[in-house]
């Protein structure tokens, strides 16, 4: 079975955020994404809540009937307090400074190891799944074994990046992190700036690639094809 695709849908709320009102709708926009064949929403609320807000998140937990990912940084106790009490499916910790533009790097699980294995273990004692930001490094995915996380999500800026230069080159690191992974039994999910052009390749070359969250190229890409063709265009490529 390929990959799960899990829907990012913070772009949705900062459209509806520009006015001020609730247009497009949230809430309705997740439930289509689900029926047109996503098998998961994430949502990554940062603290100025530029895009998905706190009550979104609750709303949304009420009505999402696949997995339900939860980004963002533990550094923040209200972002914490907010997952243990709406307990998603699975939460991905991402290192993002507060006035960060968007995710840049992920954990580093050598340094940050002892911080991460306390931070873990509260939202696994709760039977949350956890997942990490990674970079393609297999040293810092093997230190994220250490850390107590069941997953890990591989950064893929990176590849999306070099992917139109030369895509052997691009997917290299990631296939070399990917085996490490299985290699100590982590979970692997992966995301950023993933699209309909890259996407295929990397889904081929990652065997072991258990779910993508996509966001801004899927949205983007709806308002010229319509979300549930696009919806259904992103599983295609991931059926390898
Ligand atoms: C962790 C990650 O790569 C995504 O959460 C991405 O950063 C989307 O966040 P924004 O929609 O705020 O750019
Ligand atoms: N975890 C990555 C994510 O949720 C979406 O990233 P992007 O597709 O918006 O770059």
């Amino acid at each position: 079975m390929g990959a799960k695709l899990s829907v990012n849908i913070n772009k949705i709320a900062t459209l509806r955020n520009s006015r001020g009102g609730n247009n497009p709708d949230l809430i309705k926009a997740a439930m289509d994404i689900e029926r047109f064949g996503a098998e998961g929403i994430t949502v990554h609320p940062r603290p100025d809540e530029r895009h998905i807000r706190y009550a979104d998140v609750r709303e949304l937990k009420k009505i999402v009937s696949t997995e339900f990912n939860i980004e963002g940084n533990p550094q923040e106790d209200s972002f914490v307090q907010l997952v243990l009490e709406q307990q998603p499916t699975q939460v991905t910790l991402v290192p993002d400074s507060r006035d960060q533009l968007t995710s840049n790097h992920g954990w580093d699980t050598l340094r940050e190891a002892e911080y991460l294995k306390s931070i873990i273990a509260v939202f696994r004692e709760k039977g949350i799944r956890v997942s990490i930001f990674v970079d393609p490094v297999a040293e810092l995915v093997r230190a994220a074994k250490d850390c107590g996380t069941d997953r890990i999500e591989l950064y893929t800026e990176a590849y999306a990046h070099n992917y139109h230069s030369n895509k052997e080159t691009a997917i290299k690191d990631y296939i070399t992190a990917a085996q490490a992974a299985a290699e100590v039994g982590l979970g692997l999910n992966a995301g950023h700036d993933l699209d309909l052009h890259n996407l295929k390749y990397f889904a081929e070359h990652i065997p072991n690639l258990q779910e993508v969250s996509i966001g801004h190229a899927l949205i983007s890409d709806a308002l010229y094809l319509g979300l549930q063709n696009t919806v259904q265009l992103y599983k295609r490529q991931l059926a390898v």
